[in-house]
C-alpha cells in the first residue's frame, strides 16, 4: 500500500537512545521535508513536541489508539513492551497503516519483514507488492554483520558461518552505558595514587582492581548484574534453556529471514558483552562452498554497498581502522582481517564492526520510511 504525499507519520520513542539517533539521522537526511511528523509520548502527553514538529505541535498520548489511527505510518523506538501492548490494539481497531519498529517483538511474525534494504531490498519490494505493512528492524549484531559480509551470502557462497561477537554496552540501553563508565571510574579511583607513582608495583595495582571488581556494590552492577569494566560477560539476552542464549539464536534465525533463504544456512557462535560503548564487533569464520581467491572475495565485499569498507589485513590498518573507536558515530562498516584459515582453502576468517545504534537500530527504520514515501 503506497503512502500519500506528505503522510502523517507517528513517532513513538523519539527521545530514547535509539529514537534520538533516529531523529538525528532523519534531520541529517532531510526526511522531515517529506512527512508531517506527529510526536507521541508515554509520559508527557500534551507537552511540547520537538522542533521538527510542523502542525502537530503537542505530544499525543502514545497509548491513544484513535490518535495513532490517524497516522499512515507509525515508527516506534519505544521498546518491546510498548509494541506488545499497543500494536495488536491498533490493528484490531482496523488500522491499515505501516508499522516500522525497532523492537524485536514482531520480527519473526509471518507478516513482518526484517528490514535491511542494502541487503534485502528484493525481499522488501516483494512484501510491498503483496501488501506488506509490518517492517521491523533486525537485531543489531545481525544487521551490522550482514552490512559487512552480505555479499558472500548474496553470491550463494556460504555453507555455514560461525560468529564470535564483542558487543557494546549500548545494546543493553542507556543505563548500561552509564553503569560501564561508572565502573571504570570506580576502578580508576581505587588505584589512582598507585598509578601516579611510577615506582608502584603493577601486581599491587592488579590485586586492588580485582578486589574492587569483586566487591562492587549491587547498585554499581544493577544493570549488567556483574562487573563489566575490566571484564566481560559471555551471555547476552535470555537463557533459552538449551545451552544457547537468545542473542545467539537470533544469529541464524534472523540472518536467514533477512535474506529470505529457502534453505536455512547454519549460523552459530558465542555472543559476548565487552566494555565498548556503542559498536558491536564480530570475528567470523566462514565455510565457503568453494575455494574463491581472496582478492575476489575482497572485491565482492567492497562492491556490495556504499558503506562497507575493506580494511587491508595488516597490523597497522587493523589497529587504526578496525576498532569501535574508529567506527563509532559513522555509518561505515569496516571488514578486515580477511584471510584463508589453516583448516583449508574454503575456510575464510573476517572481522567486522558496526555502530549498533546506526545500522544496528535507527538507520534501517528511516530508510524504510523513505522507501514507503518513494514507492
Ligand atoms: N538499545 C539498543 O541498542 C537497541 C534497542 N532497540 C529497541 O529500541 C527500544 C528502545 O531502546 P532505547 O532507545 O535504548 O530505550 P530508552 O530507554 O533510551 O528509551 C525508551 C523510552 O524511555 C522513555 N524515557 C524515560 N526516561 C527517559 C530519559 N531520561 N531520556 C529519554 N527517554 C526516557 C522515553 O519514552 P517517553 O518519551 O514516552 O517517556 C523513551 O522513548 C528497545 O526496547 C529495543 O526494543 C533495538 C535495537 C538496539
Ligand atoms: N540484544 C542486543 C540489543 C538489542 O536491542 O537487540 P534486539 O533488538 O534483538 O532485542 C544487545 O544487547 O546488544
Amino acid at each position: 500500500m503506497a503512502v500519500s504525499k506528505n503522510p502523517l507519520v507517528g513517532l513513538v520513542g523519539w527521545r530514547g537512545m535509539v529514537g534520538s539517533v533516529l531523529m538525528e539521522r532523519m534531520q541529517a537526511e532531510g526526511d522531515f521535508e517529506f512527512i508531517e511528523p506527529f510526536f507521541f509520548s508515554t509520559s508527557n502527553a500534551g507537552g511540547a513536541a520537538p522542533r521538527q514538529a510542523k502542525n502537530e505541535t503537542r505530544l499525543a498520548d502514545a497509548h491513544d489508539i484513535e490518535q495513532l489511527k490517524r497516522c499512515e505510518v507509525v515508527i516506534s523506538c519505544q521498546g518491546g513492551d510498548y509494541t506488545s501492548d499497543v500494536y495488536p490494539k491498533l490493528r484490531a481497531a482496523g488500522w491499515q497503516g505501516h508499522w516500522i519498529d525497532a523492537a524485536s517483538t514482531l520480527r519473526m511474525a509471518d507478516d513482518a519483514v526484517i528490514i535491511l534494504d542494502p541487503v534485502n531490498r528484493p525481499v522488501i519490494d516483494q512484501a510491498l507488492s503483496q501488501g506488506g505493512r509490518n517492517w521491523i528492524g533486525g537485531n543489531c549484531t545481525v544487521s551490522c554483520m550482514l552490512m559487512g559480509v552480505g555479499a558472500l551470502y548474496k553470491a550463494g557462497l556460504v555453507e555455514w558461518m560461525s560468529t564470535q561477537t564483542y558487543q557494546a554496552a549500548s545494546g543493553g540501553g542507556a543505563q548500561h552505558m552509564r553503569e560501564l563508565l561508572t565502573q571504570y571510574g570506580t576502578l580508576n579511583a581505587e588505584v589512582r595514587a598507585l598509578l601516579d607513582d611510577p615506582k608502584s608495583a603493577i601486581l599491587e595495582i592488579d590485586r586492588k582492581i580485582v578486589e574492587k571488581q569483586r566487591s562492587l556494590s549491587a547498585i554499581e552492577t544493577q544493570h549488567f548484574g556483574v562487573p563489566l569494566g575490566g571484564s566481560l560477560i559471555p551471555w547476552i539476552d535470555k537463557d533459552l534453556g538449551n545451552g544457547m542464549s537468545k542473542e545467539e539464536w537470533k544469529g541464524m534465525a534472523e540472518t536467514n529471514k533477512i535474506l529470505g533463504s529457502t534453505q536455512a544456512i547454519p549460523v552459530d557462535g558465542f555472543c559476548v558483552r565487552i566494555g565498548a560503548m556503542r559498536c558491536h564487533s564480530q570475528a567470523l569464520t566462514f565455510k565457503l562452498k568453494k575455494d574463491v581467491p581472496l582478492d575476489e572475495i575482497e572485491g565482492m565485499i567492497a562492491a556490495d554497498n556504499a558503506w562497507v569498507k575493506v580494511i587491508p589485513n595488516t597490523r597497522d590498518a587493523s589497529i587504526r581502522e578496525l576498532t569501535p573507536v574508529a567506527v563509532t558515530g559513522t555509518l561505515t562498516i569496516p571488514v578486515g582481517r580477511l584471510r584463508k584459515l589453516a583448516m583449508g582453502p574454503e575456510y575464510l576468517g573476517a572481522f567486522t564492526i558496526g555502530d549498533q545504534l546506526l545500522w544496528g537500530a535507527a538507520e534501517p527504520l528511516r530508510r524504510m520510511l523513505r522507501i514507503l514515501i518513494e514507492h
